[in-house]
């Protein structure tokens, strides 16, 4: 029996060690991690993760052919296939901080993988790394190998988080880059078997290694290119009077364009985009490229600048002042269907909110009281490390309270931001809403989910992204 080990039981480890191990039930799979919190919730009927569907997938092999351990060295030892999917943090402190990626929690990975093993290997890294990183582990491996031969892969995950089991049922492409040495090459093949479960042929794309590598951090840029391209649009949009949806459809209509990732927003987040790109921005200065650095870094520019604007125009339109004003924040994790927060737009708004002194009150079905203290007084980039690293009790903010309901955080309130496309937004009785909210009332629409002009029926004024202003909006300033 072929025996998988995956080192890290997080957003990606779990999901797809889950997913293997339901296609391909002749092969045991283990996930370990050193944080037993986490893995004790991996055993239990509440998973440390939400993921539509992956309820289902773990119960129907948890126990059978899945497992999840703390038991790191005894499970690597063991396995034929060790996939390493750890935190690679963005750097905070020394060379390269603020950008490169931090890839502490790997090498540690990798220097236990030479300890404990006593058999060949295939090392896979599924964790986002920068590229030529498989040359360094090869090294720690190669050094320390003890005459074991290992051979290392890269095996970049493309899931996005809430439809994590749809896409790795049905993966766009699986890519996998290897040596072009026989070594590499049958490593390569054995790992394509393991897909080949349920994948179709053609969807499997091998390539070199450092190509995997540097193809995972360009289609995060590509993919946060397009929502920044769009965004920056939006700001034209409301400056003019055209509309961005009705833009977005018009030039997604094209083939060579397409429909997808074209929504504008509040600002992307999420755990990978602006790290994969502040890491390609890294590389690209290594390498003697700052024009193409520039190029990158103004994505992360235009996300930062339309969050500001976001914040600008709420305070704007409330006479330039939302101090001790009540504002209702309705989504704080960083797209529907996920309880992720990390990177989430809803941090930074909230932020400025508080900054000018709003009382802000929050409801998002999925996010806890405590997840939301944390991640507003979290240091930037901390989230993104195991956690028992993390700061245990931070400082909760004052001015922000967490309630588990969308009217009872709108009570009494000026304003209502919608920072997340939750499904239920836009079946709230918006009637219900104004009548308890202070007036003039506001609905500002980060994510454009409600309908602008039933709302403004009922008596709201109402800002939606990128769409034509209200009056009352087209008469104060947009930008501070
Ligand atoms: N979240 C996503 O949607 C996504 C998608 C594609 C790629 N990635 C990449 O995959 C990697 C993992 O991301 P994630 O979201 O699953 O992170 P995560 O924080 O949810 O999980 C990482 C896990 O690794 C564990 N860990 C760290 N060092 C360890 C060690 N030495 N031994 C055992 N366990 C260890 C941590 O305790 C943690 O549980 C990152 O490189 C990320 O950029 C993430
Ligand atoms: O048209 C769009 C599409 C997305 N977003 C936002 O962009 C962010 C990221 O969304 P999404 O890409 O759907 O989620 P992730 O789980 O972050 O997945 C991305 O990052 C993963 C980690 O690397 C990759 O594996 C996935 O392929 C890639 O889509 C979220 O805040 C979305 O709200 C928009 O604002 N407009």
């Amino acid at each position: 029996m072929v025996k998988i080990c995956c080192i890290g039981a997080g957003y990606v480890g779990g999901p797809t060690m889950a997913v293997i191990a339901i296609k391909c039930p002749a092969i045991e799979v283990v996930v370990v991690d050193i944080s037993k919190p986490r893995i004790d919730a991996w055993n239990s009927d509440t998973l440390p993760i939400y993921e539509p569907g992956l309820d289902d997938v773990v119960k129907a092999c948890r126990g059978k052919n899945l497992f999840f351990s703390t038991d790191v060295e005894k499970h690597v030892a063991e396995a034929d296939i060790i996939f390493v999917s750890v935190n690679t943090p963005t750097k905070t402190r020394g060379l390269g901080a603020g950008k490169a990626a931090d890839l502490t929690y790997w090498e540690s990975a990798a220097r236990m993988i030479a300890d404990v093993s006593k058999s060949d290997k295939i090392v896979v890294e599924k964790s986002t790394v920068p590229v030529k990183t498989a040359e360094a582990i090869e090294k720690i491996l190669t050094h320390n190998s003890k005459g074991i031969n290992y051979q290392i892969l890269s095996n970049p995950e493309f899931l996005a988080e809430g439809t994590a089991i749809e896409d790795l049922f049905k993966p766009d492409r699986v890519l996998i880059g290897g040596r072009e040495t026989p070594g590499g090459q049958k490593a390569v093949q054995a790992l394509k078997e393991v897909y080949a479960h349920w994948v179709p042929e053609e969807n499997i794309i091998t390539t070199n290694l450092w190509s995997a590598e540097l193809s995972k951090l360009a289609a995060n840029a590509f993919l946060a290119q397009r929502i920044s391209s769009v965004n920056a649009m939006s700001a034209l949009c409301e400056a003019t009077g055209a509309n961005v949806s009705e833009v977005s459809y018009a030039i997604g209509k094209d083939s060579r364009i397409g429909p997808k990732f074209l929504n504008a927003s509040v600002g992307f987040g999420g755990s990978c985009f602006q790290k994969d790109i502040l890491n390609l921005v890294y590389i690209c200065e290594c390498n003697g490229l700052p024009e193409v650095a520039n190029y990158w870094k103004q994505v992360i520019k235009i996300n930062d600048y339309q969050k500001s604007r976001f914040v600008n125009r709420v305070v704007s339109s409330m006479f330039n002042t939302v101090s001790g004003k009540k504002i209702a924040v309705l989504g704080f994790a960083f797209k529907k269907d996920t309880g992720d927060t990390r990177e989430t737009p809803a941090i930074d708004v909230c932020k400025g909110l508080v900054g000018d002194k709003a009382q802000v009150s929050i409801y998002d079905p999925q996010v806890t009281e405590e997840q939301i203290q944390r991640d507003l007084a979290m240091n930037k980039f901390d989230w993104d490390h195991p956690m028992h690293l993390q700061p245990t009790s931070p400082t909760a903010v004052k001015q922000v309270s967490v309630v588990w309901d969308a009217y009872e955080a709108a009570k009494g309130a000026h304003g209502v931001c919608i920072l997340t496309e939750w499904d239920e937004f836009k079946k709230l009785d918006y009637q219900k809403i104004f009548d308890n909210m202070q007036k003039p009332a506001f609905v500002f629409d980060g994510r454009n989910v409600v309908d602008a002009e039933k709302l403004r029926e009922i008596g709201f004024i109402v800002y939606s992204i990128g769409k034509p202003l209200d009056g009352w909006l087209k008469d104060m300033p947009a930008v501070a």
